[in-house]
């Protein structure tokens, strides 16, 4: 009875410990670990599925592209593991404000990229600019020669597409969204902006310097 009894515990535990590592390998796999928002091959496969799936139920799918506004003179000033806390507020403003089914993920040094199924356009600029206000209203603060509390500006801007009769993919979005950031930055950063057709890059008229991979 009590081997028995022993047998069954050890199954058990054995069980529960094969499920605790799973589950550990499964969130190393798809998140970031800095920011602890997700990795760049997750959010672009969600992108992928968000897009395949609404496109085909007549929803629209809205993306976000947010970069941290001058970033390197943020490192230079106050430090790099300073810049580092930085990327993690951002991550945890985005899933504040998004919805369970929204995503935010870390796709570049100091940009995340944000995919919102059953989003339209104008709902998107209003997560967007909330977003903004959210970041300019954060109180990043960080200890000068260990005895002084500084407070430090730190903005983002937001570059957003929505899916639409003539943007179907999601690599058009992300040139799409990556446009729209590029106007939101070369039109004085801290902002959110849609992109529009009328929108280029100013010195390649046609190309974008983006392009949809898996590497993280
Ligand atoms: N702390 C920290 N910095 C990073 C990380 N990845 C990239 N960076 C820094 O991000 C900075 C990006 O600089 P730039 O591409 O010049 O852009 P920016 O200064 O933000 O200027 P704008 O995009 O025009 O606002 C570089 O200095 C990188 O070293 C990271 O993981 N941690």
């Amino acid at each position: 009875m009590a081997f028995i009894f022993l047998l069954v515990f050890f199954l058990l535990f054995f069980a529960y410990f094969q499920w605790h590592h799973n589950k550990k390998l499964t969130r190393l796999s798809i998140r970031d670990t800095l920011s602890n928002s997700f990795n760049r091959r997750y959010v672009f496969n969600y992108l992928h599925k968000s897009v395949d799936a609404n496109y085909s139920e007549k929803n629209t799918v809205s993306i976000m592209v947010i970069d941290i506004d001058d970033f390197k003179q943020v490192n230079d000033k106050y430090g790099h593991p300073f810049g580092d806390g930085v990327i993690r507020t951002i991550a945890e403003i985005g899933n504040e404000i998004l919805r369970t089914e929204d995503i935010i993920g870390r796709v570049g040094g100091e940009e995340f990229l944000c995919v919102l199924p059953r989003i339209d356009a104008v709902q998107s600029l209003h997560i967007a600019r909330r977003f903004v206000n959210k970041v300019n209203e954060h109180k990043f603060t960080t200890e000068a020669n260990h005895s002084k509390i500084q407070q430090v500006k730190v903005t983002v801007s937001i570059g957003l597409s929505t899916t639409s009769k003539t943007t179907r993919t999601s690599s058009q979005l992300y040139v799409q969204a990556d446009k729209a950031l590029y106007h939101a930055k070369s039109s004085g950063k801290n902002r959110a902006i849609q992109y529009q057709d009328s929108m280029q890059y100013a010195n390649s008229g046609n190309t974008s310097k983006k392009s949809i991979t898996f590497e993280d």
